[in-house]
């Protein structure tokens, strides 16, 4: 089998391709590098590859007699461990392109793998999310808890308490959003992720969604309808056997997610700026209180006393001090070297902002250093990971939470660790603050504006919100509460992951929009006059630690 500049060639069969390793590991080293590079959802796009290699193949029946087939892929690099990524095939041969239930010219773009020729019949490789007999193949699975063997394990597919009686036939699509895993829906009831990533262990979404709906009367989140799970032939059940493949929640029909909710409601905010007028209508504060109480109550739900290991509460530990310092540490390292390497691209303003941060590094190793000793009573439980207002979809009246699956740089055991839930509300007043800027900030309409007038209006909303969103939060716990031993302690953790929240922020932004960096360099900078507070008023700062240069911002417009 030699690959042609175009077309992938085997003498092998579709039907019979799962077993010809040739095929695959050509597929891996031909067409594969340059199609999975076009993908949002792989991870390594920044990083020194060194190869692909098909580590195994699912076969899935389809229900006119065809197969597809989940190729399960290892992308390994020059630093770090390899990474597995999933990847649904399916061969559309040209002989039967006119008799399938879709329409090939519907398949877009980045769903076409590439020109493959079969036995002799000429056809194209698709992503098979694309490919409606598959995505019909795996809801009756899921809907019939099937059992799929593999040479290599088994396919495990669950049907949860979510999925009705009578919805075994439901049409679907694939959902035209371009995130890092792959959703589609099923009769506009059924939502259906199949995750790209792999881990070698069970989602931490899975694990969350069946807490929060078996353990908890939370239902502000999507009920769980099943899964898709590989189980490994080979593994002890204490090394995690089961890999998750996707997930079913149902669909919440909603309008938009809270980020666009907020920027419409910030569009009336900002119409007004020019005109000097502070305008925030009482619907916004309702919202936004609504939100903070929801978000308590889902801290609530998470908060059992009595749960297994997995979910128990647990105190602040040395060793989380000893995590959380090491990680803050790490993030503020390659964050600086981040800036120095990018420096030259920034606007001059960003510059100012990153001098402001790179003066106050000391500032903040004193500050990091005070989460090793203080003495902390509050409790830690399992968090949502990765919060802000896109997770968020608004319904109606209400809101439904999203995405447990946590934040897509962590490893999978560092997605399981328990946090202080503050982790949670650092990262909704970043988004607030993020919403708030990037509207300000990014508008036309304030383009003739002073900065320095649009940075205090805009800080007036950011407070006023977070003020609004804290309130409601803390109202539904009540105090004390073992989640928060007092307020001291409150605001001191809130500080420490809004400070490591901004901060991972900015290597997102100068990774993926480097003209948002400045956003999260004056959350940054906020979270440190913050943090110059609590220093001075507990006489921490010596006079040998540089105060924070407040008077340059205030000078250099920022
Ligand atoms: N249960 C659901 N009902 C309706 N839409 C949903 C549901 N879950 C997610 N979505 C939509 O799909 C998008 C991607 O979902 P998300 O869980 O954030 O995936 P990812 O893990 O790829 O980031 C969301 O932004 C939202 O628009
Ligand atoms: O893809 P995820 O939703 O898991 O999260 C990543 O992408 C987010 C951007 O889509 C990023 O969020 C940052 O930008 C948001 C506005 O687009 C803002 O609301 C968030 O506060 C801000 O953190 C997130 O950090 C990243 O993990």
């Amino acid at each position: 089998m030699v690959p042609t500049d175009h077309t992938l060639t085997s003498p092998t069969n579709w039907a019979g391709i799962a077993s010809n390793t040739e095929f695959w590991s050509q597929l891996a080293q031909t067409l594969l590098p340059g199609y999975v590079n076009t993908c949002r959802w792989f991870a390594g796009k920044a990083r020194q590859q060194t190869g692909f290699a098909a580590k195994t193949v699912h076969t899935i029946p389809l229900p006119d007699g065809d197969v597809a087939y989940l190729l399960i892929l290892e992308a390994t690099y020059a630093d770090g461990i390899p990474e597995l990524y999933q990847l649904p095939l399916s061969f559309i041969a040209d002989s039967i392109a006119n008799s399938l239930p879709f329409q090939l010219a519907d398949v877009p773009d980045k769903g076409r793998i590439g020109e493959v020729a079969l036995d002799h019949h000429a056809g194209v490789l698709i992503d098979a999310i694309y490919d409606e007999r598959f995505r019909r193949a795996l809801f009756t699975n899921i809907y019939t808890d099937q059992v799929l063997p593999q040479p290599d394990g088994q396919l495990t597919f669950h049907k949860g308490k979510g999925l009705e009686e009578g919805d075994n036939m439901l049409s679907s699509r694939v959902l035209p959003v371009d995130s890092s895993n792959s959703a589609m829906v099923f009769g506009e009831k059924y939502f259906m992720k199949l995750y790209r990533k792999l881990f070698q262990e069970t989602n931490p979404e899975v694990d969350m969604v069946a807490f929060l709906t078996d353990k908890s009367s939370f239902d502000h989140i999507p009920a769980f309808g099943g899964s898709i799970v590989w189980q490994h032939p080979d593994a002890a059940p204490s090394d995690g056997a089961d890999i998750t493949l996707g997930m079913v929640q149902r669909m919440v029909p909603n309008d938009k997610d809270s980020w666009m909710q907020t920027g419409d409601y910030l569009n009336d905010f900002l119409y007004a700026v020019p005109q000097r007028l502070f305008a925030i209508r009482e619907d916004v504060f309702e919202k936004v209180e609504l939100l903070g109480k929801r978000t308590g109550e889902m801290h609530c739900a998470l908060y059992k006393p009595n749960a297994d290991a997995d979910f128990a509460p647990e105190p602040i530990t040395d060793e989380y001090r000893a995590f959380m310092i090491k990680r803050l540490e790490d993030l503020l390292e390659r964050r600086y070297a981040l800036l120095i390497d990018n420096y030259t691209k920034l606007d001059p303003q960003a510059q100012r902002l990153a001098w402001v941060f790179m003066e106050a590094k000391e500032m903040i190793e004193t500050f990091i250093d005070d989460f090793r000793k203080r003495p902390l009573g509050s409790l830690r439980i399992r968090i949502h990971g990765d919060y802000h207002l896109g997770q968020v979809l608004a319904t109606r009246n209400d809101f439904v939470i999203i995405d447990f699956e946590g934040e897509p740089e962590s490893s999978i055991t560092e997605r399981k660790i328990k946090h202080s839930p503050l982790k949670d509300v650092a990262g909704m007043i970043r988004s607030y603050h993020y919403a708030v800027s990037a509207k300000l900030f990014n508008s036309s309409e304030t383009d003739d504006l002073d900065p320095e007038h649009l940075q205090r209006v805009s800080d007036r909303w950011f407070y006023l919100i977070r003020d609004t969103f804290m309130n409601a939060y803390q109202d539904v716990f009540g105090t004390p509460h073992p989640l928060f031993k007092n307020n001291n302690e409150l605001n001191f953790l809130l500080l420490i992951y809004l400070l490591e929240k901004a901060v991972y922020e900015l290597g997102y932004e100068i990774s993926y929009r480097p003209s948002w960096v400045k956003i999260p360099l004056r959350g940054i900078i906020d979270v440190i006059r913050e943090i110059e507070k609590i220093l001075l008023s507990e006489g921490e700062i010596e006079a040998d630690i540089p105060l924070l240069q407040t008077g340059l911002l205030q000078a250099k417009n920022l």
